[in-house]
């Protein structure tokens, strides 16, 4: 099938990738010339395991960039894989996806033939149908059911494991206007779809948009909760993760997303768990629950930092805080909770020195008062104390002898030696 791909970021160029190892024709529109022209040399704009290859294999062959959105004109599909971010008060910004739906419906107005428009991006319950689908019947010419199509199809991939997920996914969600439409998709997913691991989820597009949110929401929620279990259980003077690798046995619970400490963060929980209780407000509900999902969340950096000034004063200390990015595998600091800690720090008059291995560029122009450490030991030589933020596996082999105090207060639970510390505290254990 030929396939255009709208935004060629985290989602749009693992998505182009891995149509394209389906065997598709794929190509990618995208503003950012630098991205346009990384992916027409056989690289990856972003670091995903599994994706540099299967550029390099299918770039100049049936996986092409450009920044034209006319060439979108040979395709039969078009998924709109855009950015949908929140705007100052925490709602769902459609700005970036008005703009690229009034570009697809320019070019489609000189189109012969029909074509169907899919929504990828996370989006809240009626902007397939009343935004995005209204925008494209306007600068289209056409209307929907009669040359044009449209349809949802979220996406759930992770970052760091973003080409797995895409391809062998736990489900697939079609939200489509049409049975030709949803026709289509299963066709496009035909390879996926085969597989016995893969549910295949046929609704109307409001309710795709809203399985997406649910979805997130869900995951961050149980996070939040096994936090608040965790600092529950740290008051008791219990192990949390003791405590809820036995609640993870009850298969209706299951044992995945139970980590506790520091909370979540990243380019989606944050916006899309925001963007639910805004919509929600809009609608005249209020989601108490999320809201205290968030609030639970926004605590544990401060409790971290807490943890530590009970056994280092911090005025003046040298902190150490290990790991920068919002999880493990990735160089991504948005809404990272070491940022927070941070902040934490530094109001509480430390001075931070960081680590991470991949991700101090990404920090740095925003923190460039604080110092930056080229490995975990340098960050830790001289350290009054030190954080974990981040799981990233290194951490399991530090050694402390560097330190002035040997005092450690982990936030992630990794794997370090406990007896090598004077101190050492997990945020929730
Ligand atoms: N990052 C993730 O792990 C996941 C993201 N999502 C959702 O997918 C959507 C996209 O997210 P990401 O890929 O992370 O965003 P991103 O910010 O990494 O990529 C978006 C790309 O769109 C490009 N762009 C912006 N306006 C454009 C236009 N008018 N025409 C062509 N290109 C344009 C940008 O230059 C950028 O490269 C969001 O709604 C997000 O919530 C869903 C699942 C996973
Ligand atoms: O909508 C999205 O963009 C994506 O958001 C998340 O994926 P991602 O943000 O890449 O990362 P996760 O692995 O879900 O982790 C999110 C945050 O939760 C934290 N986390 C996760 C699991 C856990 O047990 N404990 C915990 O604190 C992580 O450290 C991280 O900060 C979802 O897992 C994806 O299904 C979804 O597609």
């Amino acid at each position: 099938m030929d396939v255009s791909i709208i935004g060629s970021g985290y989602v749009g160029t693992t998505v182009a990738a891995c149509l394209a190892d389906l065997g598709h024709d794929v190509l990618n529109v995208e503003i950012d010339e630098d991205i346009v022209a990384t992916i027409n040399a056989g690289e990856a704009p972003i670091h995903e395991s599994g994706l540099e290859e299967r550029i390099a294999e299918h770039a100049g062959t049936n996986l092409r960039a450009t920044t034209d959105y006319d060439e979108i004109r040979e395709t039969d599909v078009t998924f709109l894989c855009l950015p949908t971010p929140q705007t100052d008060d925490g709602a769902l910004d459609l700005a970036p996806m008005r703009a690229g739906a009034e570009s697809l419906g320019r070019t489609l107005a000189e189109k012969d033939g029909d074509h169907l428009v899919v929504v990828k991006s996370t989006v809240l319950p009626g902007t397939t149908e009343e935004v995005v689908g209204p925008i494209l019947e306007a600068e289209s010419g056409r209307r929907i059911g009669d040359g044009l199509e449209i349809a949802m199809n979220p996406e759930f991939l992770r970052m760091s494991t973003a080409v797995e997920d895409f391809l062998e996914p736990d489900k697939v969600v079609l939200g489509a206007s049409s049975e030709g439409a949803a026709g289509t998709l299963r066709e496009l997913y035909a390879p996926i779809l085969e597989r016995e691991e893969t549910d295949l989820v046929e609704t109307d597009v409001r309710e795709a948009e809203l399985i997406k949110y649910a979805n997130n929401a869900f995951l961050a929620s149980k996070v939040s909760l096994v936090n608040e279990l965790g600092n529950i259980a740290k008051e008791y003077g219990a192990d949390a993760y003791e405590v809820l690798a036995a609640v993870g046995l009850d298969d209706r619970i299951s044992d995945r997303f139970m980590r506790s400490g520091l909370g979540w963060g990243g380019s989606c929980f944050p916006k899309d768990v925001n963007a639910l209780r805004a919509g929600a407000r809009e609608q005249g509900y209020d989601p108490d629950l999320l809201d205290a999902v968030v609030s639970v969340n926004d605590e544990q950096p401060r409790r971290l930092v807490a943890l530590l000034a009970e056994h280092v004063p911090l005025e003046g200390a040298r902190v150490a805080v290990l790991g920068l990015s919002f999880k493990p595998g990735t160089d991504d600091v948005r809404k990272s909770r070491a940022l927070d800690v941070i902040e934490h720090l530094r109001e509480r008059g430390a001075e931070v020195v960081a680590y991470d291995p991949v991700a101090i560029e990404n920090v740095r122009p925003d923190y460039p008062e604080i110092e930056y450490a080229d490995s975990a030991d340098a960050a830790l030589e001289g350290a009054d104390g030190a954080v974990v933020a981040t799981d990233w596996p290194e951490f399991d082999d530090l050694a402390f002898d560097g330190m002035a105090n040997r005092v450690l207060v982990d936030g992630r639970r990794i794997d370090v030696d406990r007896d090598a510390l004077e101190v050492y505290e997990g945020l929730t254990w």
